[in-house]
């Protein structure tokens, strides 16, 4: 419990310690008859701090101020003389409602974060989930554009899971993991009866995902052969296994992947340019992980608490050395380089916080820091600002608390940066 005597050192105790519940005498000196000073102090209370439950507290016969104070936002009133029970009744419902309220936000944030598996709060790649949302439902083909561990198959995946067909077939087919020869039978199935080798019937990719969805990883690496067959497939709306002449009516949704190479296999004739039109009929370019502000340090954390449950350990956290390596680190690897090292140092570290050297970070790709003192100065607020938010849960006092700032300066400098809690 914190007390403060007057309007001044209220405040500055509310900054420092953002209660969850106030209460509040509205006869404050200098002038303890006249409610009017206890009432903006209240006013100013919700504007600093929101989510605290007020409590006011009025002389027996004020009734009709505790009901203004109501009016402006105090969670209820308590009318002298004070009954220490009583009180303590009130004061435990304010803090119930506190904490289911907070639990409530936590848990919204937590399901947005949790947008299919995909970690993210970086203004790139809330872009990317928000075109992602806006895009699922229709039935557009959709190409994803990224470096390799990226995302892109979480993305995809993301994409058929917000779409009408969620309950329709899903097919995944790396045309990248699979030998030219077998790729065509993997895609376009297979019919037995047109050979006499014993070989039994298979579905194919195609016919498996028909009415939903079919994922394409790695497509600039489908030779040219089978993508003329694929493009009668998308434009007719029939497939024909290997080895039949029977057509069958497929309708698909198309989600591919695809490296930045191959608009320029397409300029070199390597990749049907027909074929890569209709497979682009919306584009998603995912950014590099050294391109997500903040995103590191909190998939990091999510990767910890996922291989501490895998591998029954009990590691608490990072170190801030730790954090500033993963921070300076380029990501060549993207997020899939992230998990490796996660995974890793938490089979094997033998300290209770993961250091740099846990993580085998390889010092010669550390990046350098820009040499202009604003870019550096924007660039050293927006990470504090978004460590801040990730060690706070996503809670904005907490965060304020531990920036140092009030939680007005913290909002203004969100905005300024573009940072989503
Ligand atoms: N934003 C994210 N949050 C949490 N996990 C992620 C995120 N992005 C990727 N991952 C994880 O990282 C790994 C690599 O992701 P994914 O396979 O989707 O990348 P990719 O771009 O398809 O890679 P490639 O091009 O090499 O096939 C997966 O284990 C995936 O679950």
């Amino acid at each position: 419990m914190v007390l403060a005597e007057d309007k001044e050192s209220s405040l500055v105790e509310l900054r420092r310690f953002q209660p969850k519940v106030v209460t509040l005498d509205l006869g404050l000196p200098p002038d303890p008859a006249n409610a009017s000073a206890g009432l903006e102090l209240m006013e100013e209370i919700l504007k600093l701090s929101p989510s605290s439950k007020i409590i006011v507290v009025t002389g027996n016969d004020e009734r009709e101020v505790a009901m203004k104070a109501v009016e402006l936002g105090a969670y209820d009133y308590y009318q002298k003389p004070i009954q220490p029970d009583e009180l303590k009744l009130i004061i435990n419902r304010a803090f119930e409602l506190a904490n289911l309220e907070e639990e409530s936000r936590i848990h919204r944030r937590n399901e947005n974060m949790r947008f299919h598996g995909i970690v993210a709060t970086s203004p790139k790649m809330l872009a990317v989930c928000q075109k992602i949302e806006k895009v699922a439902p229709t039935d557009l083909n959709v190409m994803l554009e990224g470096d390799s561990g990226t995302g892109k198959e979480v993305l995809g995946r993301a994409v058929h899971h917000l779409s009408k067909k969620e309950s329709k077939p899903f097919a995944y087919l790396n045309c990248a993991a699979i030998p030219e020869n077998l790729l065509e039978t993997e895609l376009f199935g297979y019919d037995a009866a047109g050979f006499n080798q014993g070989q039994s019937s298979s579905l194919g990719k195609i016919e498996e995902a028909n009415e939903g969805t079919l994922f394409l990883d790695e497509v600039g690496m489908m030779p040219m052969s089978l993508q003329a067959k694929f493009m009668r497939v998308l434009t007719d709306g029939v497939v024909e296994r290997v080895g039949s002449r029977e057509a069958t009516s497929v309708t698909l949704r198309v989600i591919c992947s695809a490296n930045s190479q191959l608009e320029q296999q397409v300029q070199e004739g390597k990749f049907r340019e027909d074929l890569y039109y209709k497979l682009n009929e919306i584009n998603i370019s995912i950014p590099p992980l050294s391109e997500r502000d903040g995103d590191v340090v909190l998939i990091a954390r999510t990767m910890l608490n996922k291989f501490n449950q895998q591998f029954g350990r009990n590691i608490k956290g990072f170190t801030k050395a730790a954090v500033q390596a993963m921070e300076a680190y380029s990501w060549p690897g993207n997020v899939r380089e992230l998990e490796n090292k996660i995974k890793s140092a938490v089979v094997m570290s033998e300290n209770t916080q993961i250091s740099p050297e846990d993580l085998q970070i390889d010092e010669s790709q550390l990046r350098e820091m820009p040499l202009n003192l604003r870019q550096v100065r924007e660039a050293a607020e927006t990470r504090a600002i978004q460590r801040a938010i990730v060690l706070a849960d996503g809670n904005i006092s907490q965060a304020a608390k531990l920036l140092g700032l009030t939680r007005p300066t913290l909002y203004s400098l969100m905005d300024k940066y573009s940072i989503h809690s």
